[in-house]
């Protein structure tokens, strides 16, 4: 795979990176990824799944062009073709949840409802969870509206690398996981099979703490 001159995003793939920086433009204009706040990552289709593209760090999220990726390895974070660009500070959760999960796209935003979630949840020096269930959206989830379902919440710790260690010992252990994770103060991270059930999956978790919030439970 060859690098772009310039940026860690590998040749070929800008397509894969313009659908990045326009779902990112799309959060960006809801107000869920305000100013450089958030970031999204996407495994590389067929042979080269062993690789993901992911935002790179600090940057006006509303404002990403396809050259703004930088290539990881997907499942430990390692950066490929290192560069300029610095990837997402929070791309060791981003691997964390592709190690242990089928994930094909992982999106993390600060969208207000969930962050409001997080907040409340008092996390702080321990991981806990948010209970849900009886809510209609839950099967937006791909859970039964009848199950009851447990959100993780973590710690934020200054020390990502320690939240992505608590996220994949967690994903790792449970038997059957909501594709969300919530960390205490912060925002709310998603996967799913590809970029657009992601993003379904966290329009539903946002609906959902938005019921909570309003007080419905
Ligand atoms: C301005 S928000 C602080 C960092 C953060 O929480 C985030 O989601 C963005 O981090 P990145 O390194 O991906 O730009
Ligand atoms: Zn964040």
């Amino acid at each position: 795979m060859t690098a772009v001159p310039d940026t860690g995003a590998p040749a070929g793939h800008e397509a894969v990176g313009a659908e990045l920086a326009r779902y990112s433009r799309m959060f960006y204009e809801r107000g869920w990824m305000p100013g450089t706040s958030g970031n999204l990552s996407v495994r590389l289709p067929g042979a080269e799944a062993d690789t993901a593209l992911i935002t790179a760090s600090g940057r006006a999220k509303g404002e990403l062009t396809a050259h703004d990726m930088v290539a990881v390895r997907a499942g430990s974070g390692e950066v490929l073709h290192p560069g300029p660009l610095r990837a997402s500070a929070e791309t060791s959760i981003h691997a964390a949840v592709y190690r242990t999960t089928d994930a094909g796209a992982v999106i993390h935003v600060h969208s207000p409802y969930a962050t409001v979630a997080a907040c409340r949840a008092g996390a702080r020096e321990h991981a806990t969870s948010l209970e849900l269930t009886r809510f209609e959206l839950l099967k937006g989830l791909g859970l039964d509206a009848a199950e009851r379902t447990e959100v993780p919440v973590f710690p934020n710790w200054p020390d990502v690398p320690r939240i992505a260690a608590e996220v994949a010992g967690h994903l790792g252990r449970a038997e059957r996981c909501p594709p969300g994770l919530l960390i205490a103060d912060h925002g709310i991270t998603v996967w799913g099979s590809d970029l657009a059930q992601a993003r379904n999956r966290l329009e539903c978790f946002e609906a959902i703490c938005q019921l909570l919030t309003l007080g419905v439970d």
